[in-house]
């Protein structure tokens, strides 16, 4: 394969991930990361047309290296630009401009002028650099999400930093002159190195927006629009889930139900819109009570639910508690108006004799009954022999039947 094959199948490798980073941002245009992406990808393929045509013309001056690799540079640090705006919210155009006036420059020292190799040594730390910065804001993104959505940006990353310091080890330390597919190695490492790199990132570009609609789908078909926090649809699932396990693994797991007391009552009084604030601020208290693992529903208008995994009976009774004391020493604040709020909640755990998660809730709803019907604003804890069937429970089967 001589150079100029291997460039042109280069630069149609960046057309086409020029082609689809565009395309993909006009498809979705929240996805702002991808016009930083689009850039990049446009670098790379003005990189690689200045390159074709100086190899084409056979032309001996300097400007096409130092053009092509100015490009390249903005290129990689374009491409982190994207990441950052990805995980961060924040692009970094100067570093971008920063680094194609310090790679313009550097050309023009006697050493690099006069050597291929001088100039790939001392711009491959600078390409090396942004790939770890790509993978450091990836990381990190995917630990405070709990997602997985970056993997293959960090493994194509990692991968291409790699075979740079090999490269790179390459050129330094051995001059023999290897032949690879019928050319120079270095020369057709490099070109494979770019080809294979292009290649992956677009499909990391197709991948990373598919996945967050997916991901965004999904979340909207869980999750309560007003709190954020899961739906009926998501408590079947996850209660299961934890109700097998208990079983299996003989944990134990909790559940609470908190309604607000008299809230026709607020929403009579201030509107809907306070309404709506005094639901948020009361799941605000409740989040602010549990530890993050635990799971928070939002059942109905008033009433949420939190199982509480891997615990004791003595510790559900406790978070509930603490509960309703957070929410009775938190009023809703409107301005300089105090809403004074209150709650009754629930509570139960999970018992060797229960046949189903939905037992265990029956007894938490049951609880609450007692609690609003002894007067609200406390907690009822419903042990193994609770009585059965209410009213209230009733009401509640009615709800999971019809959800
Ligand atoms: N603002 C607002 N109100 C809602 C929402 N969903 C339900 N509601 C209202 O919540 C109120 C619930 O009233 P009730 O079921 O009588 O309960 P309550 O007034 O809290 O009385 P107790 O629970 O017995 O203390 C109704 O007025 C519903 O219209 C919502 O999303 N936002």
């Amino acid at each position: 394969m001589d150079s100029l094959t291997l460039t042109i199948s280069v630069t149609l490798t960046s057309f086409f991930m020029c082609m689809t980073s565009s395309m993909l941002y006009l498809r979705s245009r929240s996805e702002t990361y991808l016009i930083d992406w689009s850039f990049a990808s446009l670098a790379f393929l003005l990189s690689s047309l200045i390159a074709l045509i100086g190899l084409y013309s056979e032309s001996t001056n300097f400007l096409f290296p130092t053009i092509a690799n100015v490009l390249n540079i903005i290129a990689h640090a374009t491409l982190l630009s994207g990441t950052t705006k990805l995980t961060n919210n924040k692009s970094i155009p100067f570093l971008v401009i920063g680094l194609g006036i310090l790679v313009f420059v550097l050309h023009y020292l006697d050493f690099t002028r006069s050597s291929t190799t001088a100039r790939i040594l001392l711009f491959y730390p600078i390409i090396i650099s942004l790939c770890l910065g790509n993978i450091y804001f990836a990381l990190k993104h995917m630990q405070s999400s709990r997602q997985s959505d970056l993997t293959l940006l960090v493994v194509i990353h990692s991968a291409f930093a790699i075979f740079l310091i090999v490269r790179g080890i390459y050129i330094a330390f051995f001059n023999e002159t290897l032949q690879l597919f019928g050319n120079d190695i270095i020369q057709t490492s490099g070109s494979l190195l770019l080809l294979a790199f292009m290649f992956s990132m677009t499909l990391n570009f197709i991948f990373i927006p598919t996945w967050r609609k997916e991901l965004e789908l999904n979340k909207h078909s869980r999750n309560d629009y007003l709190t954020g926090w899961l739906n009926r649809r998501a408590l079947a699932e996850i209660a299961y889930n934890l109700f097998i396990k208990s079983q299996r693994e003989s944990k134990i797991f909790g559940a609470i139900i908190i309604d607000i007391d008299h809230f026709k009552t607020i929403n009579d009084t201030y509107g809907h819109a306070v309404g709506d604030e005094a639901i948020k601020h009361i799941c605000n208290q409740i989040r602010n009570c549990n530890r993050s693992y635990d799971f928070h529903f939002r059942l109905g208008g008033e009433e949420f639910l939190v199982l509480v995994d891997d615990t004791k009976e003595k510790y559900v009774r406790q978070f509930a508690h603490r509960i309703r004391e957070k929410i009775e020493q938190t009023p809703l604040m409107l301005g300089n108006q105090k809403i004074n709020i209150t709650v009754s909640l629930g509570a139960t755990t999970f018992h060797s004799t229960d046949n189903s998660w939905e037992q265990l809730l029956d007894r938490a709803d049951k609880a609450l009954y007692q609690a609003k019907n002894e007067g609200r604003n406390q907690v009822v804890v419903a042990s193994k022999s609770f009585p059965t069937s209410t009213k209230h429970q009733l009401n509640m089967k009615k709800h999971l039947a019809s959800s």
